[in-house]
């Protein structure tokens, strides 16, 4: 990359929590960093943060810039430009006016937003006479940005090799033995050993999918640890200081992950205003932006299941319908509430750890097999084994388990289904008794558990050679003439049966 003294490396447009972090990440990797925003007290922001952090004897990294052609004056080429703008109509807006300030066909703007994967992949079309248009995904919240993120970069790769440098410099750094995080969290002192959480994931579109499937993952994690802390809370009457207590513990073991680290410190802080938990104040409507949706529906679309990703946004769902559940709670019969000795209590909780392992265990085993069949779909080659290596640290839904879908994907890169790996299957074989304890005392307690139970209901699946579906075509082979297999005749032959007539003849179409 050009280095020339006067200009900057990189461009930056954008500058909220993402984009003022990855700013200050790329600056603190020794990269010249331009930013732009609409809003020009963040600039100065950035800029004014870049300067306080920075060591004395370090020259200025970051340049403010007062509008887009400024941005473009003041860039090495072939210019590299960073969006971090919301997803939708402002990402073409950018482009639109980096068309009108002059951009070349040589350029390269990478959007880093969580953007609609179809939209990347008309992108990369529509804008090819005007710039490269380039990708790539960014998880890990505001810390992430500014000290260590999971990138997943797609689109043309001559762009790719161009920016990798940077990507590999900024990325968050696992330790290739054991795939756990090296973490620093200092400004002006970037993690440089360890292997980057960045990899080339394939054509354009194929970053924004891996990463929306990532989201999905994630709202299905966050929602199982949600639904833990509402069973420890309403079936064994635990305060939030003790339900997080137990995910410490729990964050110790098998269970280890980002977000249960998070959900313990949720659950244990004190609401500066009341002194009461402050989980009890925060109201229960969730919002959402629309990835996990997006996973949802591209599930429904390609028809493979992900039904405890569906149930995570529905559970996201039902709690914003407040006004309607406050009405309903008591007008809507439920059982009486569980009576348990201590001795019951501390098996639920160990139950309830089994169940929240095998559920995480069936809800990445939808999340990559739903990646899976939408690669074959579009013609992508993912590498699986890569991708669960990049989620290893950096990410939301980074988790010490992601090192064994790491390795399980090495070891198969073919595998149809993680529940294949007998890594996985086996500890399932040891823990399933919990989950289906956990499953049954939930609904007997009246508790909803829509992720635990749904997660259960797909493994399951999987163990049935013969599911009801043989009914089902019966059904529709009735009402609507519809056809079916049969179990002894080669697949693809449809019969049908004459229900309305009084013989009720088989015919072979
Ligand atoms: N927050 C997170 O944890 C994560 C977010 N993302 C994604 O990253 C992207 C950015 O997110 P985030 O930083 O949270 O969002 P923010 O809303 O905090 O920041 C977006 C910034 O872009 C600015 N902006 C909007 N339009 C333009 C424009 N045309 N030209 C210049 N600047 C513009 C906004 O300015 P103004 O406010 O004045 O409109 C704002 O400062 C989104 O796509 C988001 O989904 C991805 C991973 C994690
Ligand atoms: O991409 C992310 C992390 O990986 C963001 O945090 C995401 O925007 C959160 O999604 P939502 O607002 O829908 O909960």
């Amino acid at each position: 990359m050009n280095t020339h003294a006067q200009m900057s490396n990189i461009g930056v447009i954008g500058l909220g929590v993402m984009g003022k972090n990855l700013a200050l990440n790329i600056a603190d990797n020794g990269y010249h960093v331009a930013v732009f925003d609409l809003d020009h007290q963040k600039v100065i922001a950035t800029v004014e943060q870049e300067q306080a952090e920075r060591l004395a004897d370090k020259a200025p990294r970051m340049l403010a810039c007062n509008n887009i052609s400024e941005m473009l004056n003041n860039l090495a080429t072939p210019r590299v430009i960073v969006l971090s703008v919301p997803a939708g109509a402002p990402v073409d807006g950018v482009c639109q006016s980096l068309i009108e300030a002059g951009i070349e066909p040589q350029d390269i703007v990478v959007d880093t937003g969580n953007s609609l994967w179809t939209d990347t992949v008309e992108r990369e079309k529509n804008y090819r006479s005007q710039f490269k248009f380039f990708s790539s995904a960014v998880s890990g919240g505001e810390v992430g940005a500014r000290f260590g993120p999971s990138l997943m970069p797609s689109g043309d790769e001559s762009a790719w090799k161009y920016v990798a440098p940077v990507w590999s410099a900024i990325a968050a750094k696992v330790d290739a033995e054991t795939g756990l995080p090296i973490e620093r969290f200092e400004p002006g002192n970037p993690v440089t050993q360890g292997e980057p959480c960045t990899a080339y994931i394939g054509p354009a579109g194929s970053g924004h999918y891996v990463k929306m499937v990532h989201n999905g993952i994630e709202y299905a994690d966050m929602q199982l640890i949600c639904e833990a802390y509402q069973l420890l809370s309403e079936a064994i009457g635990l305060s939030a200081q003790q339900v997080g207590d137990i995910f410490k513990r729990w964050n110790q073991g098998s269970l280890n992950s980002y977000l249960m680290g998070i959900s313990a410190e949720v659950l244990q802080q004190q609401d500066p205003l009341t002194g009461k938990p402050l989980v009890e104040m925060i109201l229960d409507k969730a919002g959402q932006k629309g990835t996990g949706l997006w996973t949802a529906v591209s599930s429904l679309q390609i028809g493979c299941p992900a039904p405890t990703i569906a149930e995570a946004v529905y559970a996201r769902a039902v709690s914003t319908q407040k006004d309607l559940r406050v009405q309903l709670q008591h007008k809507l019969a439920g059982p009486q509430e569980l009576s348990l000795t201590d001795s019951e209590k501390a098996e639920f909780i160990d139950n309830l750890e089994a169940a929240l392992y095998c559920a995480k265990v069936s809800c990445y085993a939808q999340g990559f097999q739903l990646m899976a069949m939408n690669a074959k779909e579009q013609g992508w080659t993912l590498n699986f084994a890569e991708i669960a290596k990049i989620w290893r640290a950096g990410c939301i839904i980074r988790a010490t388990f992601l090192q064994s879908i790491t390795k399980a994907y090495q070891q198969d890169p073919q595998l149809a289904n993680l529940l294949m790996a007998d890594s996985f299957n086996q500890t399932i074989a040891e823990k399933h008794l919990g989950w289906r304890k956990t499953v049954a005392q939930a609904v007997m307690a009246g508790i909803p558990a829509p992720c635990i139970s749904s997660a259960l209901a797909y493994y399951d699946s999987y163990r049935c050679e013969t599911l009801p579906a043989n009914l089902l075509q019966g059904q529709r082979d009735f009402f609507g003439a519809h056809t079916f297999e049969r179990t002894d005749k080669p697949a693809g032959e449809k019969y049908h049966l004459d229900w309305s007539a009084p013989q009720r003849t088989l015919s072979k179409l």
